[in-house]
């Protein structure tokens, strides 16, 4: 069940706790000058589902260009402390070090309403998961990457612990803000004299919506039809809504009342939308990529590794360049909620990948890939494969060994459903 904020009354909000906080975070909203929601004539609203999801939703049908909301910069933590911490922190760990003293002010702090809606655990694969998932990832593409950002928060942990800049913070609390930074901040470029860089910033409100887009294979360059709705930019005060510097969120097409609205986060691939968002992303634009039909579609992909079987017989066990363009098409995978990034980093090791289209397939690979896409166990894996794009290999070998020795499937939580 979805209930949607604008629409709680106050008596319903006394018989339930249910969206209560999210009602405390809008009246605090408003209150401090965002425009857009709240009162009768806004389009959007806050929503929240009994099981804990949120997101914002049109109320009514919005035009396309029209703006939606109108949230000051002034509201947000925006990283303004690269002096005061040190160029020897990483900017998500600045970010993190600011939304930790933000938080450590308590109910005296101007932006608590919003803290308090802030999730307790951040549901990525960095942030908090289910135990058995962790295991299942075991030698994946997801589970090095996570093991890279655990240490590299270890490391920035280190650097700070010993001084007052996060007062009596644990190494979970600077994890859980990291994970928070991760999952919600935006990144606005700009200009520091005359070099480019970019200012990290969490915005209330904003970081309430949720992600749709036009994911993109980096492998295979297919164009596909955007599925976000809105889009944020950041507005002078001579230009905005609020009189302040503001965060401007607007619709890129035409939403009818009911959608939700959606924002791009990134095109990154699926083992860091893992890693950072905690679910992989839709990438049902490469459905087209292969045919309809289940037969065809099994043809289609076997001939692609009988090439890939090919190159790799003539290569021996050794790493071959060859060229790919007559095959890329060949490689095409659906969309859908289950994933082996071991698997994938294969395929994408075998058709090819990376900016420069080499093949590193070795024979042994090549026929365990087929052994496992022919397996009836895994027939599920040709129409829900997701395309992972960071999965090359490393070049002594890799997530490979791993791959060899066992294979394990996993449900990941998929993007929710249309
Ligand atoms: C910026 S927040 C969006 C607001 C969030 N839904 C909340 O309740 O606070 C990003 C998080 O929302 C969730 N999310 C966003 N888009 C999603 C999608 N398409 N499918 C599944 N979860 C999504 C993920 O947990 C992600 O880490």
């Amino acid at each position: 069940m979805r209930l949607c904020i604008w629409i709680l009354s106050s008596q319903a909000a006394e018989q339930s706790s249910f969206g209560l906080d999210l009602q405390g975070f809008q009246s605090w909203l408003t209150a401090n000058g965002v425009k857009g929601i709240g009162t009768n004539d806004s389009k959007i609203a806050l929503y929240t589902t009994e099981s804990g999801e949120r997101g914002l939703m049109c109320t009514k049908d919005v035009a396309e260009g029209e703006q939606l909301l109108n949230v000051p910069l002034r509201l947000g933590i925006v990283d303004q402390a690269p002096e005061e911490l040190g160029d020897d922190l990483l900017e998500v760990s600045r970010l993190a070090v600011q939304l930790l003293q933000e938080r450590s002010l308590g109910e005296s702090s101007q932006r608590y309403p919003w803290l308090q809606v802030l999730p307790e655990e951040v549901p990525s694969l960095y942030g908090c998961f289910p135990e058995n998932l962790y295991n299942a990832l075991q030698g994946s593409v997801a589970e090095c990457d996570l093991s890279k950002a655990r240490q590299r928060a270890a490391t920035e942990y280190a650097k700070i612990k010993d001084t007052q800049t996060i007062g009596d913070a644990t190494e979970a609390d600077f994890r859980w803000a990291i994970s928070v930074v991760h999952s919600r901040a935006f990144s606005v470029p700009g200009k520091q004299g005359d070099d480019d860089i970019s200012i990290n910033m969490l915005m209330p409100l904003v970081d309430m919506l949720n992600h749709r887009g036009k994911e993109c294979s980096f492998l295979l360059s297919d164009e596909s039809e955007a599925e976000d709705n809105v889009r944020w930019d950041i507005v002078r005060p001579e230009r905005s809504q609020t009189g302040d510097w503001e965060m401007a969120v607007s619709a890129t097409k035409a939403i009818e009342a009911g959608e939700d609205a959606w924002l791009s986060y990134s095109t990154e691939p699926g083992s860091q939308f893992l890693l950072h968002y905690g679910f992989v992303p839709n990438r049902s634009q490469f459905e087209e990529g292969l045919p309809k039909d289940d037969a065809q579609r099994k043809e289609c992909i076997s001939r692609a590794l009988e090439a890939a079987e090919e190159a790799a017989e003539t290569a021996g066990d050794c790493p071959q360049h060859v060229d790919i363009q007559d095959k890329a098409s060949l490689v095409k995978f659906s969309a859908g909620s289950r994933l082996d990034d071991r698997l994938f980093a294969a395929l994408t090791s075998l058709s090819g990948g990376g900016s420069k289209g080499q093949w590193y397939a070795t024979e042994a690979l090549a026929k365990r890939c087929k052994e496992l896409l022919t397996s009836p166990g895994y027939s599920h894996i040709l129409e829900d494969l997701h395309i992972l794009t960071s999965a090359l290999p490393d070049e002594d070998g890799g997530y490979f060994p791993a791959l060899k020795e066992h294979y394990t499937e996993c449900t990941l939580p998929c993007s929710k459903d249309k």
